[in-house]
């Protein structure tokens, strides 16, 4: 039976974290109908920076292990991302590399490529024959490589070398290897043995047109390639490595796919799994004994040995410049980022037991379905039943997971940000902020500007990402940002503006709420009551500002900050801003969903109270 031996002993002491590629496909003019340019763009082969959803003029940026710009060739992207892996498959270990990102991102693209640009798998199997070949008679081991391919298809495991095949199960044995009984097993013995394979074994994956992509993948495809090598002497050492190779679907917004029926349904199990990978992912990385919830799709089943487990694992996370996939690039890298923490401990699995070949036999009968004694098939069914019951079942109800709102997902992706940013970053960050008070008092204008022209954060000299501007999202004022880890270039509205109390003439009826204040620049307002008209104009206008200030430009916990604000008023004022752009003028409050003109009026006088003097 084969066992798994921890590298963890001697001098094989060693762990293995998941590496983190970004891939940026090029823009595609097409999938943009506004034409807006690019969101999201490379600094430099480590780093990128995406506008800030919160303000137009900022920008977020984010570090990993290898970025792969727009220009970047399918060539590069093996060399550097999966070549290095790949050696391990030849000593017991596993190594995998998946593909993640949104609809239309290039996943597939970079796994699969064209025939005139061969993507991840070609080039690996290929790889994989070299390494083997290079290897062979030298050392006394004979080498077997063989393929298996699958698809995760609406929460089925298919086999996509045997079509006409059914839902297939998914164990594992007590050596935490996870298998597939009945999943076809083929010996290749060279490239083009794969490829009589692969290529018409690839046209039985699920795909269809969705509005964001024309040959969208429907399900989850699993690349399989098994080198078990045994030695020729006594005592037939034997070592089964594995290499998964992954083309995920990709993750879907149903709001802008326009699907529907079964594309909606397709997509229930897609973001289905594509969430519980995330749990996943969470899990390991809290570092705590907490339950990693693998068994609740079958996807991170699957993936039990390529995230925090045995296997040395690439994620490629494949992003979009247009702005159509803004939320899905963000949750995208974030996701990446998550990931990058983890931590993998490779083992080898490794068989020293005489005789070997009976053995061997056993274990490969038992993954192509005379799988373990009655006994063990019963409680292992009934592992699958539980699972099932958990939620995982091909026929569980996904629509009626709760969905996030909007909003929730952006705070949370907000939460993320903060959390994952470097170290470094995120002092940058509190620093910026700090900058951002600053810019609350007309009296720091100049000092602000003179740190912002500073070179402490403005280093970098390449051109500033810009949105082009949109009806929704001009900037107002101010000149175009310069570089920096987040960029708080919001310049101030003017304070202080010289206010006159009109003679209080107008009749409470007719202004429900308020008397009339007019501005100096002739805007009206109809919040003043008879307690402002008490104020000293200057000091009411300036709180006005303040106030104006938070709702304009206050993250969710600033917005709290105000009276009257809790979290579902500050999650629709900050969903009011992402659709409308800034207030205008503080009265625009009232268009923000509940709050009516009284609860204007009560907001205002708390906050104009608390907001004075400070
Ligand atoms: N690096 C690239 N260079 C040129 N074209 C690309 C690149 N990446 C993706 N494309 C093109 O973009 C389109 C969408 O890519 P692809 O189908 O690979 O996306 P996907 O992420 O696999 O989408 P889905 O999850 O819907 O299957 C395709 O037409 C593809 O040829």
């Amino acid at each position: 039976m084969a066992q798994r031996l921890a590298l963890s002993d001697g001098a094989h002491k060693k762990t293995a974290s998941v590496r983190v590629a970004v891939r940026l496909r090029p823009y595609m003019g097409t999938q943009d109908e506004k034409d807006e340019g690019p969101c999201v763009k490379g600094l430099d082969s480590l780093h990128l920076e995406i506008i800030n959803w919160r303000n137009a003029t900022e920008t977020v940026k984010y570090h990993c292990d290898v970025f792969h710009g727009e220009q970047t060739t399918q060539q590069e992207v093996f060399l550097s991302s999966v070549k290095p892996i790949l050696s391990h498959i030849l000593n017991g270990q596993n190594s995998s590399v998946f593909a993640y990102g949104p609809t239309g991102a290039g996943k597939t693209h970079t796994m699969m490529g064209t025939s005139d640009q061969p993507g991840v798998i070609p080039r690996a199997v290929r790889e994989v024959f070299k390494l083997v070949k290079a290897k062979d008679n030298n050392e006394g081991w004979d080498y077997n490589i063989s393929m298996s391919y699958l698809e995760i298809y609406n929460e089925k495991v298919l086999d996509l070398l045997s079509p006409s095949s059914q839902d297939l199960p998914i164990r594992e044995n007590k050596d935490k290897n996870i298998l597939i009984p009945g999943l076809t097993h083929t010996t290749i013995s060279c490239f083009s043995d794969f490829d009589k394979q692969f290529a018409p074994a690839s046209l039985n994956r699920t795909t269809a047109s969705t509005k964001l992509n024309q040959r969208s993948s429907r399900s989850h495809a699993i690349l399989l390639i098994k080198v078990v090598r045994t030695q020729r002497a006594l005592p037939h050492r034997q070592q089964t490595g594995k290499l998964y190779l992954i083309d995920l679907a990709g993750s879907e917004d149903n709001r802008r796919t326009g699907n529907q029926g079964i594309r909606l349904k397709e997509s229930g199990a897609i973001n289905l799994s594509l969430f519980t990978l995330n749990k996943v992912v969470d899990a390991l990385n809290s570092g705590t004994a907490a339950r990693v919830p693998y068994r609740d799709s079958k996807l991170t089943r699957l993936l039990q040995d390529s995230l925090g487990g045995s296997a040395h694992s690439v994620m490629i996370t494949n992003i979009a410049p247009e702005y159509k996939f803004y939320f899905d690039t963000f949750g995208a890298l974030n996701f990446a980022s998550k990931s990058k923490l983890i931590v993998n401990k490779p083992f080898t699995c490794e068989t020293v037991a005489v005789p070997v070949l009976p053995m061997k036999r056993a274990r490969e009968d038992h993954e192509a379905g005379g799988s373990g004694t009655e006994p063990q098939k019963k409680k292992k069914q009934k592992d699958e039943r539980k699972t099932e019951q958990d939620g995982s079942s091909p026929s569980s109800p996904f629509h009626s997971l709760p969905e996030p709102s909007v909003m929730d997902r952006i705070i949370a992706l907000e939460k993320l940000v903060m959390n994952f940013q470097d170290k470094d970053e995120r002092s940058m960050l509190k620093e910026i902020q700090e900058i951002k008070g600053m810019q609350r008092e007309p009296e720091s204008k100049a000092t602000l500007f003179s740190r912002l022209d500073g070179e402490k954060f403005f280093k970098n000299s390449t051109a500033p990402l810009q949105r082009k501007p949109s009806a929704a999202t001009k900037s107002p004022t101010g000149p175009p940002p310069k570089q920096a880890v987040v960029q708080p270039l919001h310049v101030l509205q003017p304070l202080q503006q010289q206010a006159v109390v009109k003679k209080q003439s107008v009749k409470k009826k007719e202004r429900k709420i308020s008397d009339e204040v007019e501005l100096a620049d002739g805007k009206e307002n109809i919040m003043a009551t008879g307690w402002e008209s008490q104020l000293d104009v200057s000091v009411l206008e300036h709180s006005r500002q303040k106030i104006l200030q938070v709702l304009n430009t206050g993250a969710f916990k600033e917005l709290k900050g105000l009276q009257q604000i809790g979290d579902k008023k500050a999650k629709l004022i900050l969903g009011w801003r992402e659709i409308h752009g800034h207030f205008v003028k503080l009265e625009d409050v009232m268009k923000v969903e509940g709050m009516t003109a009284k609860r204007f009026s009560t907001f205002m006088k708390t906050n104009i109270l608390s907001t004075m003097g400070k």
